[in-house]
């Protein structure tokens, strides 16, 4: 996919206050791991299989989802994984309010660069950055070399919420997308009130109900 022009907007719905604030979200990880196919799962419900065409640059989805009955304006970049547009990458993360950081769960080396990946990111990044790391590609477990628990492990080192994915099948696509624009309008709109949002506890109560882990 070629994304130097960015996309347009698609939401479409009643504006509202909320709509104003865009959250920044930005698609990060090896080339090939599928931050693409999940970004278009994610804003149009399908998978196109067959021949990987890399992205190129780099460009945006924007994209309305609801929280708690608060309609919440993602602003999600996709960018390349190849190295040769790293330097053109890297001027983007310093305002991103969130990033997701995808391995590939049949590609070691893709799971091996995380570690070099979150450190670009805090070199680059904002401090305050919402950090998630996905294994994508759970549904092809005939080639599985990375194990759930050993994303677990690494998140839990980051301190940073973790899940398997799927953007052929759809499997926590949707729900990593929300519990990142629940942590953002929390962030954004945090009453006195309100109790705490810990995106952590979140995902791992959604993955529970969900049972995420069909493909374990
Ligand atoms: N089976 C399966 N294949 C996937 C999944 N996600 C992506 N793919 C395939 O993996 C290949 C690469 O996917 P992309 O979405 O283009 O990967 P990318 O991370 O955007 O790659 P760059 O643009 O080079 O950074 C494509 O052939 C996809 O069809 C998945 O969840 N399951």
């Amino acid at each position: 996919m070629d994304l130097q022009r960015p996309d347009s907007y698609q939401g479409g719905a009643r504006p509202d206050f909320h709509e104003h604030i865009l959250h920044k979200t930005i698609l990060v990880g090896d080339s090939g791991v599928g931050k693409t196919s999940l970004l278009v799962q994610f804003d149009q419900g399908k998978f196109i299989p067959g021949s990987f065409s890399a992205t190129v640059g780099i460009g945006f989805t924007n994209k309305v989802v609801t929280v708690d009955g608060v309609r919440v304006k993602l602003q999600i970049w996709d960018t390349a994984g190849q190295e040769r547009f790293r330097s053109v990458t890297h001027a983007y993360y310093r305002d991103a309010q969130a990033l997701l950081l995808l391995y590939d769960i049949t590609n070691q080396s893709s799971f091996d660069n995380i570690r070099a990946w979150l450190t670009e990111i805090h070199e680059y990044a904002h401090r305050d950055v919402v950090i998630m790391l996905l294994g994508n590609k759970a549904d092809v477990s005939s080639e599985r070399v990375i194990r759930s628990e050993d994303g677990e492990t690494l998140a839990r080192e980051y301190g940073v919420p973790f899940m398997e994915t799927s953007a052929k099948t759809g499997m926590n696509v949707e729900l990593a997308f929300l519990a990142i624009a629940k942590e953002l309008k929390y962030r954004a709109r945090q009453q006195a009130d309100e109790p705490s949002f810990q995106i952590r506890d979140y995902v791992e109560s959604q993955k529970k109900r969900s049972g995420c882990c069909a493909f374990l």
